[in-house]
């Protein structure tokens, strides 16, 4: 989907973005944060995000619908119901150090032998959506693809391309992004601020 339709301008101009220096949940270091609570507010706003979504990635032949709790879950229940699908969530822990997302047992069942549109609100590092893959496939899910409002970066991209899915998305936000020891603001001496977008502590990208 292209990007620069009138949809994918709302999006930009309706997140909270601030510029500066943040370390993400992933590890990196970026100059990019967004408050992507403020993109569910407005529910019908959201759902008609999510029909856009939908015109787009129907054609996936998706079977369930599967989304990181807890943005990604919001919208994935939206677009679940828009296609009459079954939704899942996966929810993040952190287990000997290792960040996994994990479909509730219970709803394993929901998933096996499937094809899983996986959805996410926004994609940066890719830590969620790749971990999320991770589990759909431990529970022989098929990934049928990626729908997302936003993209930052490349990571959403290669990771569609690793898995061999087609990505949907509905606007792109430029940032930097680097590993910590490569940070070109670190080395400016900018001080780091302690909020940022991002999951999965041992990244994906
Ligand atoms: O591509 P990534 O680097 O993983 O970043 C994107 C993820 O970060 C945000 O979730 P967050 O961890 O902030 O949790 P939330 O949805 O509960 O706010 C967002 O909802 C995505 O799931």
């Amino acid at each position: 989907m292209g990007t620069d339709d009138a949809i994918g301008r709302e999006l930009r101009a309706a997140v909270a973005a601030t510029r500066g220096h943040f370390r993400y949940e992933s590890g990196h270091h970026g100059d990019l944060w967004l408050d992507l609570d403020a993109l569910f507010v407005d529910a019908i706003r959201m759902r008609r995000w999510a029909a856009a979504l939908v015109a787009e990635a129907a054609s996936c032949g998706a079977e369930v619908v599967c989304g990181p709790l807890t943005g990604g879950a919001l919208l994935a229940r939206v677009i679940a119901a828009e296609l009459h699908l079954d939704f899942v969530h996966a929810e993040r822990h952190v287990e000997g150090g290792a960040v996994r997302y994990r479909i509730p047992d219970a709803l394993g069942a929901v998933v096996a032998g499937r094809r899983a549109l996986l959805v996410d609100d926004a994609i940066n590092a890719g830590s969620a959506v790749g971990l999320t893959l991770a589990e759909l496939t431990r529970h022989s899910a098929i990934p049928a693809g990626i729908a997302c409002l936003l993209t930052l970066g490349e990571a959403a991209g290669r990771i569609a391309r690793e898995h061999g899915v087609p990505l949907v998305r509905l606007a792109t936000l430029d940032r930097g992004m680097w590993q910590a020891g490569d940070c070109p603001l670190c080395a400016a001496g900018m001080p780091l601020e302690e909020q940022g977008l991002g999951t999965g502590g041992q990244g994906s990208s």
